[in-house]
């Protein structure tokens, strides 16, 4: 379901980073010894591996048992997360909101744990269409829920500041599972309910 974790971790993984980024700043031409350069590998690798941190994490450990049992069996929807993604092809940032809803069937998730899992998947590199699917897949698993729709709109840096240099156009992906996807009135009612707020 998830891409695998990075091989490498701690120390060796920053002292790995720290090098490639001297390497880049070098073969752009810049002059890595002048003052306002000389500490930026260090700084680059630290800020890269906070960006990519979802590799280190699973989500056993994220979710760190916060299942609550409850008798509901209506849609939960967590509107507007944040959302901080590096596309796989540029390695720019993608930035937007993600729209999490799911059909609880006897237990609901902690509310936070919703938000950690999206940034789990958020925080690797990506494609959209694949977080999308990857952030809905893990929510069915966990909750065990009757259905769940994940909903993505997103602007990619690779597009605005670069290419074709579009600075409004949205990217909007959703992943529809069990009765999100066989069920019209579930579809309809999560897409209501994120209406509201337009
Ligand atoms: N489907 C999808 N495409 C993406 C995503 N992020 C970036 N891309 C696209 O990946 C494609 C890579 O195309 P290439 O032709 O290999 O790369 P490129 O020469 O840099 O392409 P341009 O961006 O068109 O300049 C581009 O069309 C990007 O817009 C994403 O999350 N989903
Ligand atoms: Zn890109």
């Amino acid at each position: 379901m998830s891409p695998a974790p990075a091989p490498r971790g701690g120390r060796c993984r920053r002292t790995g980073l720290e090098q490639h980024w001297a390497h880049i700043i070098e073969a752009i031409g810049e002059d890595l010894s002048r003052p306002g350069l000389s500490d930026t590998p260090r700084r680059a690798a630290k800020a890269f591996e906070f960006l990519t941190r979802g590799y280190q994490q699973s989500v056993a450990e994220v979710v760190n048992e916060a299942l609550f049992p409850s008798d509901s069996s209506e849609m939960v929807l967590v509107q507007d997360v944040e959302l901080y993604s590096l596309c796989e092809h540029h390695l720019l940032p993608f930035i937007g909101k993600c729209h999490v809803a799911y059909i609880p069937t006897g237990q609901v998730l902690g509310l936070s744990k919703v938000a950690r899992l999206v940034d789990v998947f958020a925080r690797r590199l990506q494609i959209q269409e694949s977080l999308t699917m990857q952030i809905a897949e893990t929510i069915m698993a966990v909750t065990q829920a009757d259905g769940v729709g994940v909903i993505i709109e997103a602007q990619h840096m690779c597009m605005m500041m670069r290419g074709v240099e579009k600075q409004n156009s949205v990217m909007k992906t959703s992943a529809m599972l069990g009765s999100f996807r066989t069920e019209q009135k579930t579809r309809d009612e999560f897409l209501s309910l994120l209406q509201l707020r337009r």
